[in-house]
């Protein structure tokens, strides 16, 4: 079969793929953008945007339940359907990527759908069905595989009928009764959402805490607030078998304790298959789940990899960073290299977990000499007159040896809001003695980083 000659294939087209693949289309590249299932990825469809649409309403139902506390009376019944319809209707056009398609198309992009894989240098064969178009690329390949959820080898869960985050963006109603394996951002917020509307909803995580990933204090806040809210928290205990009869699902954990409930929703990580994807073709490992980068994004010859696949942190932010960069350096503009010392990361429970830069121990495990201080949110002007839904901390981590801020997590109402002036700080290295100099408006939430600092040079 006869190659086409085209400029660039981009494999996968994720928020990373799309973004890229229209610059470089813009830039007068022949441009081809591959993918098997949507046009834009995991995020518009089954991720954030689904997922923050189903927080918003959540958020809205817990606000109107601490109405009591602050300013009256309401009754609060929940009602799924405006989210399930939002989701289908202004989200995802119900489940269609015409639109993403067009946009990419008008930007003079071609799109082919099918699963793309690497078959030769700079060469890409796409399956599209029926038939197989092979792509020969002048100035290379992007792959933006992304990831599928990981399911994990439980005795019996296999067939069962479970829930990954792409059925629960799709649900229709509300579960009575659910369990969530999974304590990292795709359990807690769905755990979080789905109790709030109304299903008895238990968590389990392997790990000793939630969000293991982020800091102790955090994760403990967090704990608190969904204990608080009566979700069964589990954490240090994984799950052994499961299975599922007349409609209901059994859970059995490592502990010998059993779960049961009406769904269970799978959220134990994410998975990638670089064999699949043929990136041994290129001299590349395909026996593991991420494709090492330069800070260019090159991986190979005339390879570049964007995205979750790059295992720099799985967040559409990321994924769009890194696209900008390869971008220009395909288009030999030189510019920016890849820089993630204030990589951000919001997990959107309420309140939300937010995180910029290094936890503590990562700042020790890379020698700095770490100094922390936390402030508490209820102790603050504001948390306190907020009152209701107050719960938070900011917990701040500095280089004592430059003072300069390293790392920074935030839990509190409009946490990723307040991680801001965090992100800059630590991007641009600003001096703590020029962050202690600042004002702080009173009363915000964001003034609680001034005690912060103040218990930073003690
Ligand atoms: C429930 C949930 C909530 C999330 N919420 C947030 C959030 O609030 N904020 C945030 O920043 N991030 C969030 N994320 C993470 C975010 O969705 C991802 O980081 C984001 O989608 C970027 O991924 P990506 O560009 O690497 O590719 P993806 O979005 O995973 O897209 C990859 C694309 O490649 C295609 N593909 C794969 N292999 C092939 C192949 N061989 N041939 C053709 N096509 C292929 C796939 O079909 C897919 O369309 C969330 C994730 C989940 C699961
Ligand atoms: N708001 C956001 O930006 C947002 C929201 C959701 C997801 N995401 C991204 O998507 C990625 C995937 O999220 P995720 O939460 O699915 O994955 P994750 O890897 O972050 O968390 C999965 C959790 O499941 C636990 N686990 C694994 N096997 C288990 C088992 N058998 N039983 C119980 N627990 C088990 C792990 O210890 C881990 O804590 C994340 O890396 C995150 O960056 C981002």
């Amino acid at each position: 079969m006869a190659a086409e000659e085209v400029d660039i294939v981009v494999v996968g087209m994720g928020p990373g793929g799309e973004e890229v693949a229209a610059r470089l289309a813009r830039a007068g590249l022949h441009v081809v953008g591959v993918d098997r299932r949507l046009v834009g990825g995991e995020c518009p469809y089954f991720a954030c945007v689904p997922t923050k649409m189903m927080v918003r309403g959540a958020d809205a139902l817990a606000e109107a339940r601490r109405v009591p506390e602050l300013a009256g009376t309401t009754e609060v019944r929940p009602d799924w359907a405006p989210i399930a319809d939002r989701i289908r209707e202004e989200a995802t056009t119900d489940w269609d990527d015409a639109s993403a398609v067009r946009r990419f198309e008008d930007t003079g992009g071609h799109f082919v759908r099918g699963t793309g894989r690497v078959t030769g240098p700079a060469e890409v064969t796409v399956a599209t069905g029926e038939s197989e178009r092979v792509f020969q690329a002048r100035r290379g390949i992007v792959l933006n595989p992304g990831t599928e959820p990981a399911i994990p080898p439980i005795d019996g869960l296999e067939g069962t009928g479970f829930w990954t985050n792409r059925e629960a963006a799709q649900a229709r109603e509300i579960p009575r009764s659910l369990v969530v394996l999974g304590g990292g951002p795709v359990g807690v917020e769905f755990a979080q959402v789905f109790s709030r509307f109304g299903s008895d909803t238990a968590l389990v995580e392997a790990a000793p805490r939630l969000l293991p990933g982020g800091e102790p204090e955090t994760s403990e806040s967090i704990t608190d607030v969904l204990t608080s809210e009566e979700i069964t928290v589990h954490t240090g205990v994984a799950a052994r078998r499961v299975r599922h009869h007349d409609g209901q699902f059994t859970v059995e954990l490592d502990s010998g304790m059993t779960l049961s409930a009406e769904q269970l929703l799978v959220a134990t990580g994410r998975r990638t298959d670089l064999a699949e994807l043929g990136v041994k073709q290129v001299g590349l490992d395909d026996s593991v789940n991420t494709i090492e980068v330069d800070k260019w994004m090159r991986a190979a010859d005339r390879v570049w990899a964007i995205g979750d696949v790059t295992g720099r942190g799985a967040f559409t932010h990321t994924s769009v960073y890194q696209a900008r960069i390869a971008a220009a350096d395909i288009l030999e503009q030189g510019g920016e290299t890849a820089d993630y010392r204030a990589a951000p990361a919001v997990t959107f429970t309420d309140p939300e977990v937010a995180a910029v830069g290094l936890t503590e121990a990562q700042a020790r495990e890379h020698g700095l000499a770490a100094r922390t201080a936390v402030s508490e949110i209820p102790s603050s002007a504001r948390g306190w007159i907020h009152k209701t839904g107050n719960a938070g901390l900011i917990k701040l981590v500095a280089d004592g040896d430059r003072d300069v801020l390293v790392g920074a997590s935030v839990v509190a109402p409009a946490g990723g809001e307040i991680l801001g002036m965090l992100a800059v700080a630590i991007h641009a290295e600003v001096p703590l003695s020029q962050l202690r100099s600042m004002m702080f408006a009173y009363p915000t939430f964001h003034r609680a980083i001034e005690p912060a600092l103040e218990a930073l040079s003690s």
